[in-house]
C-alpha cells in the first residue's frame, strides 16, 4: 500500500447507507474499503489493522461503545469514524471524548461531509509518518558507534562512557577544548537513552545575556519584569521527560548558580514572578571548555553544585592527542561533503594527509572539518594536495615538517625561525632552544661553508 492509501473497514447494516459509503470511500482509488453488515464479522478481520473503521453506531450485534473499545484494544492507532442518527448525538460526542476520530450523523450531506473528515485525517496521516521518520532520521543520525567518527585510544574510552551514561540517569559533565564534539556527545547520549521520544533542550549559557538567564531556564510569568509581556516557558519545562544540555556551565554567573543547584536538588523550580513552585523531572548533561575544579579553587564556581553536576564525567581528547582520527575524520567529511554538494569524492595525496597530520588544530574537529570542505571546493582534480589546505592559524610546525628534510636540516630551519623571532638575539635563542651559544655560532659557520 502507498504511503497516502488507507485501508477502510465500513460497519453499517443499512444496505443502503453501506453502499453510500463504499462508493464515496472508493471514489479515491488509494483507499482499499471493506464493507460489513454486523460488527462480528468486522472483528474477525480486525488483525489485518484497518488505518480506519467508519462505524455505525446502532448495529443488530453491538452497540458503538463496545465496538470503539474493542477496535481501540486491538490496536489504539486505527481511527474510528462514528456514523450515527441525529437522536444519538450525545453518546457520540462521548465516544470523541473517548478518542473517536470524528462522528458524522446520517444527513442529505453526509457524503460532503466524510470526505472532508477524510481529507483532514489523510493529512494527518501524513505528518504523523512523516514526524516518525524524521524522529528515526534523528535518532539514526545519533546512533554514537556509527556516528561518533574515531577509533584512537581516548575516543575508545568515550565510547565506554557513553555506554554508561545511556544505560542511566546520571548527569553526565562534558569536558573538551571548544570543537572536540561536546554537543555531539551530549545529543548521542540523549538520543539513545530512555529519554530518546522527549525533547533535548540545549541551552549555552554563554550566549544569553546575565539578566535574562533565570528567565530563560526556569520562565517567568506575565508582568513580572519590564518586557515580560506575556508568560514564557522556560528550558527545565521545555525539556520535561527529556534532557536538558546547559553548554559552557562554567560561564554561568555565580549569583545563579544557588539557583541552579536548588532546581537540581529540589527538582522543582519557580517561574520568575511565580509563586508555586513546579516539578521538573529531566536529566541533565553539563559542558564546559573550562576547567571547572580550578574555577572552584579561584572562587568562580560553587564547589556545592560542582559536586552535584559532577556526575559522570567524561573528558573529549582534544584531535592533536587522536592520532590518527585526523585521517579517519578528514575523509569521513570529504565524503560527507562531496554527498551533500553531488560531487565526486576527491582523496587526499600522502603529503597532504601529512600536513594534516602535522598541525594541531586548536579549534579541532570543527576547524577539520572546514578546512576539508574548503580543500574540496579549491582541489581542482580528483586529489586534495597539501596546497589546497589552508589553515586559519599559522602553524609554524607543521610548516616546518612538512617538507622532508634532514634533522640536521631541520634543527637549522628551528634556528633561523627562533633567530627571526627574537630579531637575532643569540643569546635569547640559546636560552629559549636550551642549547649553547656555542653550538648556535658553530652551527652557522657550518651551514655557511657548506653553502659555499
Ligand atoms: N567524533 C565526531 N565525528 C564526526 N563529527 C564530529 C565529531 N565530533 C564533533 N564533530 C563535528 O565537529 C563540530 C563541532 O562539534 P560540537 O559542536 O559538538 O563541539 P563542541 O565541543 O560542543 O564545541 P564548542 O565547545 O565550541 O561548543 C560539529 O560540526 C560536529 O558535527
Amino acid at each position: 500500500m502507498s504511503e497516502q492509501s488507507f485501508q477502510i473497514f465500513v460497519v453499517e447494516d443499512d444496505d443502503w447507507y453501506r453502499k453510500l459509503l463504499v462508493h464515496t470511500l472508493s471514489l479515491n482509488p488509494d483507499h482499499s474499503v471493506k464493507a460489513f453488515a454486523d460488527g462480528e464479522s468486522m472483528l474477525k478481520e480486525l488483525k489485518n489493522k484497518p488505518q480506519l473503521v467508519t462505524l455505525d453506531f446502532r448495529l443488530p450485534d453491538y452497540s458503538g461503545s463496545e465496538l470503539f473499545d474493542k477496535i481501540k484494544s486491538v490496536d489504539p492507532e486505527i481511527e474510528v469514524i462514528i456514523i450515527s442518527e441525529q437522536q444519538d448525538i450525545e453518546t457520540a460526542i462521548n465516544l470523541l471524548k473517548k478518542g473517536a476520530y470524528d462522528y458524522l450523523t446520517k444527513t442529505d450531506d453526509i457524503r460532503d461531509r466524510l470526505i472532508h473528515v477524510l481529507n483532514k485525517l489523510g493529512k494527518n496521516k501524513k505528518l504523523e509518518a512523516k514526524v516518525e521518520s524524521l524522529q528515526q532520521e534523528v535518532e539514526k543520525k545519533y546512533e554514537f558507534q556509527s556516528n561518533i567518527i574515531g577509533q584512537s585510544a581516548g575516543i575508545k574510552k568515550v565510547f565506554r562512557l557513553i555506554e554508561k551514561a545511556i544505560t542511566t540517569n546520571i548527569t553526565v559533565m562534558i569536558t573538551g577544548e571548544t570543537g572536540t564534539g561536546k554537543e555531539v556527545v551530549a545529543k548521542s547520549i540523549h538520543y539513545n537513552g530512555k529519554q530518546k521520544s522527549k525533547p533535548f533542550v540545549p541551552v549555552n549559557m554563554s550566549a544569553i545575556p546575565k539578566d535574562l538567564v533565570e528567565s530563560e531556564l526556569f520562565g517567568h510569568e506575565k508582568g513580572s519584569f519590564t518586557g515580560a509581556t506575556g508568560k514564557h516557558i522556560g528550558k527545565f519545562e521545555q525539556a520535561q521527560g527529556g534532557t536538558l544540555f546547559l553548554d559552557e556551565i562554567g560561564e554561568m554567573d555565580i549569583s545563579l548558580q544557588a539557583k541552579l543547584l536548588r532546581a537540581l536538588q529540589e527538582k522543582e523550580i519557580t517561574r520568575v514572578g511565580g509563586s508555586s513552585p513546579i516539578k521538573v523531572d529531566c536529566r541533565v548533561i553539563v559542558a564546559t571548555h573550562r576547567n571547572l575544579q580550578k574555577e572552584v579553587k579561584e572562587g568562580n564556581f560553587r564547589e556545592d553544585l560542582y559536586y552535584r553536576l559532577f556526575g559522570l564525567p567524561i573528558e573529549l581528547p582534544p584531535l592533536r592527542e587522536r592520532d590518527k582520527d585526523v585521517i579517519i575524520l578528514a575523509k569521513h567529511f570529504a565524503e560527507a561533503f562531496a554527498k551533500e554538494n553531488d560531487q565526486e569524492i576527491k582523496s587526499f595525496t600522502k603529503d597532504t594527509l601529512q600536513k594534516l597530520m602535522n598541525y594541531s588544530f586548536p579549534g579541532n574537529i570543527r576547524e577539520l572539518k572546514s578546512i576539508v570542505e574548503l580543500a574540496m571546493v579549491m582541489a581542482d582534480g580528483n586529489e586534495i594536495s597539501p596546497d589546497d589546505i589552508t589553515f586559519a592559524q599559522k602553524d609554524v610546525l607543521a610548516d616546518v615538517l612538512t617538507e622532508e628534510m634532514s634533522m640536521k636540516e631541520y634543527q637549522m630551519r628551528i634556528i633561523h625561525l627562533y633567530l627571526k623571532k627574537y630579531s637575532e638575539d643569540i643569546k635569547m635563542v640559546a636560552d629559549k632552544l636550551d642549547i649553547g651559544q656555542s653550538t648556535i655560532y658553530r652551527l652557522l659557520k657550518e651551514e655557511k661553508e657548506s653553502s659555499q
